[in-house]
């Protein structure tokens, strides 16, 4: 594996409350590392220890419900935008078996009367734990607020104005994903190319992932190697989406990544982790801005607006008919 995987860990701190020498070094940090790997993680982010394991336990209380009890939060005429998505229903892009995986989704909350929340679905609600949605919503909440915060620092260093994203991602369409990556009872009953999250990019601006509970995340470097991300406890690992990727005409790119299954001997245990997807409103231009394009940087994709290509990418995963 190469040495050279540029990772930085980065304090959001330093943007918010440093000097003006340690804002610009957040944002040059963090734009080279998005330029070169597309992934950081990041430390002082807004949610503390027992948020993050109250978060857990509340996630591990719903998976743990009987598949009866889970099923009837599933909501397949939303594409599994909001609700319980059962285990073998999504897969990767490029992928014909699917994920070793179950997951819940958690939407926008609108309230402040914005006539934006007609088009989102209304979040669906656990009866069975109510701690369950109440510790979704101040999670969603506090990793919005964060993930604003890291898109003023790359619009700092992309040169754009520090509120560029503001009101195109205010109300925006993000998604709070609680997943679970199931014990696997009998390994050698598995299709031989059955993996926990085969190889794929991330559809939305920037995805903030909470520490998960084991091992197994990896994502390809330009080497065309795969690098094994190890979180250090509460910090939060941050990557490009291709939303993001495609603005940027590939200056910030949306790496491809991976969760792959345990060593045989941990297959029965299980696997959590937490993402939070951040999504502009769908009416957001996604066409290359003008100052990432030049002699060259030919100007590497056609213009589309974040809903159509939300639409788009939702048929290739197998969610959306
Ligand atoms: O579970 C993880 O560590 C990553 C999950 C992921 O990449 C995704 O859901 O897009
Ligand atoms: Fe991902």
């Amino acid at each position: 594996m190469s040495s050279n995987v540029n990772i930085p860990r980065l304090d959001l701190n330093d943007y918010l409350n440093g000097t003006a020498a340690q804002k610009e070094k957040f944002s040059n940090d963090i734009g080279t590392a998005f330029n070169e790997t597309g992934f950081v993680t990041i430390t002082n982010h807004g949610l503390d220890k027992d948020l993050i394991n109250k978060l857990y336990k509340e996630v591990q209380n719903f998976f743990s419900l009987p598949e009866e009890a889970k099923l009837k939060y599933e909501k397949v005429a939303l594409a599994g935008q909001r609700g319980y998505t059962s285990k073998g229903r999504e897969k990767a892009k490029d992928s014909k078996t699917p994920d070793l995986k179950e997951f819940w989704q958690t939407g926008q909350y609108v309230e402040d009367g914005d006539v934006i929340k007609e088009e989102y679905p209304d979040n669906v609600e656990v009866e069975e734990y109510p701690g369950f949605n109440e510790v979704t919503k101040e999670v969603y909440k506090k990793l919005e607020k964060a993930g604003k915060q890291i898109l003023n620092a790359i619009s700092v260093y992309l040169g754009l104005p520090e509120n560029y994203f503001e009101d195109k991602v205010h109300n925006g369409n993000s998604i709070l994903r609680g997943i679970h990556y199931f014990p696997i009872e009998n390994p050698d009953a598995l299709p031989p190319d059955a993996v926990r999250a085969g190889a794929h990019e991330d559809i939305n601006l920037i995805t903030l992932l909470i520490g998960a509970s084991a091992d197994g995340l990896e994502v390809l470097t330009q080497q065309g190697e795969w690098y094994a991300i190890k979180a250090h406890g509460e910090d939060i690992v941050v990557n490009v989406g291709d939303m993001l990727q495609r603005l940027t005409n590939n200056k910030l790119r949306s790496t491809t990544h991976r969760v792959v299954n345990p060593p045989r001997e941990l297959m029965k245990t299980s696997r959590y982790s937490v993402p939070f997807f951040l999504h502009p409103k769908s009416n957001m231009d996604l066409s290359c801005l003008d100052l990432c394009v030049d002699a060259e940087h030919p100007k590497a994709y056609d213009d589309i607006t974040a809903g159509e290509y939300l639409d788009e990418r939702l048929r290739e995963i197998g969610l959306k008919k």
